[in-house]
């Protein structure tokens, strides 16, 4: 079945573990934002792992060089899995790939301001990474036009184990899963939600109320 990602797009650590204990319930896997690593730095990845132990904890790294000593370093805190870019050298993702290894973990690549994000999530799935993230961050998300749709029907092209990411909500995550992706993530959705444990429950449900082809 798909797996629920929360991405978790605040600034502090003392907010994201509070989130975290509200939707934990509804989520397989909690995702540290670029921006809250940036912030609180990767002690945020150790203190989420400590009082999540039982879900997967992704370090939304970004890393574009130094691949492996940057996936090391989040590995060594907690992080389950580490995210590289796909715009990046092959050299970059093949060596966090030999990290994650190392440690028994993995990466996933990020495909914001990949040209050609079906070649590209095919060339990178050959280098053993877990899956590929079809992306729009949230720059690409308010420009006019932008359609989470394009994701999903690159995921469905592709047949290679995908995530989407940009903007999923409860209108759009069955069409995530019925593309028969891997993960849908949910950020915006969910912490910016009133009520963020019920905004995770529906899209939970949504999930299982999907039978894919
Ligand atoms: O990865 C993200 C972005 O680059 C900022 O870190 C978001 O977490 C990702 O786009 C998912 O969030 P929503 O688009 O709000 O669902």
């Amino acid at each position: 079945m798909t797996k629920l990602q929360v991405a978790i797009d605040l600034l502090t650590t003392e907010a994201a573990l509070e989130l975290a204990g509200k939707v934990a319930p509804y989520v397989d896997i909690i995702e540290l934002g670029t921006p809250l690593i940036k912030a609180e730095g990767l002690k945020v990845v150790t203190a989420m792992k400590a009082a999540f132990p039982d879900k997967l904890v992704f370090a939304d790294m970004k890393t574009a060089d130094t691949g492996a000593l940057e996936a090391e370093i989040a590995f060594k805190a907690g992080a389950d899995l580490v995210t590289v870019m796909g715009t990046v050298d092959d050299a970059t993702i093949k060596g966090a790939v030999e990290a994650a290894k190392k440690y028994g973990k993995q990466i996933v690549v990020d495909t914001i301001g990949v040209k050609n994000r079906v070649q590209r999530a095919k060339e990178v799935t050959e280098f053993g990474v877990a899956f590929v993230e079809l992306h729009a961050g949230l720059d690409e998300q308010a420009l006019p036009g932008y359609s989470v749709q394009t994701l999903i029907a690159e995921g469905r092209e592709a047949k290679v184990p995908f995530s989407v990411a940009g903007g999923v909500n409860i209108d759009t995550i069955k069409d995530v899963v019925a593309a028969g992706a891997d993960v849908a993530v949910a950020g915006g959705a969910i912490y910016g939600a009133e009520d963020p444990a019920a905004a995770a429950k529906a899209l939970k449900e949504a999930i299982s109320s999907v039978t894919v082809q």
